[in-house]
């Protein structure tokens, strides 16, 4: 039987067992904005994030308050006992933030992409029981993201999570960072005691796509949310569009429904397993079929190989596509799938012709 996965015991002590809520700005702006935010959402948020410096895509955008801002995080602890998290880049913010008593680090996407970065950072903060995340490299790169957590381990660090804030894709889609759901699963399997929190904010990019994205990050078993929050977030000096207020904020966290990750109850058990006996079964299936349909590809590969014909065949296999998702859509299956899908099925499927062809 499946057994839930027992988190960290520090994450277990931080977060009652409830999803982990970090909030706060994007950006620290003033003393007087960090403080009202942090009165705002005191009573929903655990840990108070506020950006001091800012990796930017481009020059000449925001890039951070720097060390001044850290007092003013300090302030906050004082009126409202929130813990304390920023994003550090280098080994001089690393002990600028352990010299202004900040509880949770962060590493940024652009930073994780760089190992040197990350060994630095990780040195830093050698000797230290802070809590510090990693958040995914900005390219969908699992191991990358895996070996920056490697290096803060290895550096004696024993309060680690992962933050998953999605990946930049090149292509137009509807949210600012592609969340690929498959790597944070990968990651649950692979390290099922790490807390991993969601950025559904950096996600979307897009304050009215928060709620779903944090949802699904939900039903998907994260262990908490990062939400950034602001008082009036359209004056936001960064991310303005992504940010919530903290009346936003506690709407968004009332509607979320929390799930168990298990059921144990015998009805629930019994019907569970006749589907999943149902599925095992279409499971096989489905590869007895792609067997078929690879012999077939195979034959066609020695076809091709007699009358000296080249493997890919365009027109064939955007005719295939183009069928398969027309057939897809009357079968209720979504488009995306599919494409990828049969995309898979065409490559394994060149790759074997490919093989016969070259086979001497
Ligand atoms: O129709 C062919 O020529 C095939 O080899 C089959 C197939 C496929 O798997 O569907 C594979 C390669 C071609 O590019 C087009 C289609």
């Amino acid at each position: 039987m499946t057994k839930v996965s027992e988190k960290a015991l520090w994450f277990k002590q931080l977060s009652g067992n409830k999803p982990l809520i970090i909030a706060g700005p994007c950006s620290a702006e003033t003393p007087d904005q960090v403080l009202e935010i942090a009165h705002g959402i005191k009573d929903q948020a655990t840990i108070y994030r506020a950006g001091i410096w800012k990796p930017r895509t481009r020059p000449g955008g925001f890039e951070g308050v720097g060390a001044i801002g850290l007092k003013w995080l300090q302030q906050v602890k004082t009126e409202t006992g929130m813990l304390l998290a920023t994003e550090v880049a280098t080994a001089e913010h690393v002990e600028l933030a352990l010299a202004h008593e900040i509880d949770v680090l962060w590493i940024g996407a652009r930073t994780t992409v760089n190992p040197f970065a990350v060994q630095e950072i990780a040195d830093a903060l050698k000797g230290t029981d802070k809590i510090v995340f990693i958040k995914n490299p900005v390219n969908p790169d699992l191991s990358l993201w895996i070996g920056g957590f490697e290096r803060l381990q290895n550096a004696g660090i024993d309060k680690l999570g992962f933050i998953h804030r999605g990946f930049s894709s090149y292509e137009k889609i509807k949210y600012r960072n592609k969340p690929e759901w498959q790597i944070p699963i990968d990651l649950q399997i692979r390290f099922p005691e790490i807390p991993l929190i969601n950025d559904p904010s950096h996600i979307t990019g897009n304050r009215d796509l928060i709620q779903q994205v944090a949802q699904k990050a939900l039903d998907l078993n994260f262990d908490g949310l990062m939400i950034e929050t602001h008082c009036t977030p359209d004056l936001a000096w960064s991310d303005a569009a992504q940010q919530v207020t903290p009346n936003q904020l506690q709407e968004i966290l009332s509607n979320l429904v929390l799930r168990d990750s298990l059921n144990l109850e015998d009805s629930y058990v019994h019907e569970m397993n006749m589907f999943r006996t149902k599925i095992d079964e279409i499971d096989t299936q489905i590869l007895k079929l792609l067997r078929d349909r690879m012999q077939i590809a195979d034959e066609i590969g020695l076809l091709k190989k007699a009358k000296n014909v080249a493997v890919l065949q365009p027109e064939r296999w955007q005719e295939v596509l183009i069928k398969m998702r027309r057939e897809g859509k009357e079968n209720k299956l979504g488009e995306a799938f599919i494409t990828s899908l049969f995309k898979a099925i065409h490559d394994e499927s060149i790759t074997r012709q490919d093989h016969i062809i070259n086979r001497k």
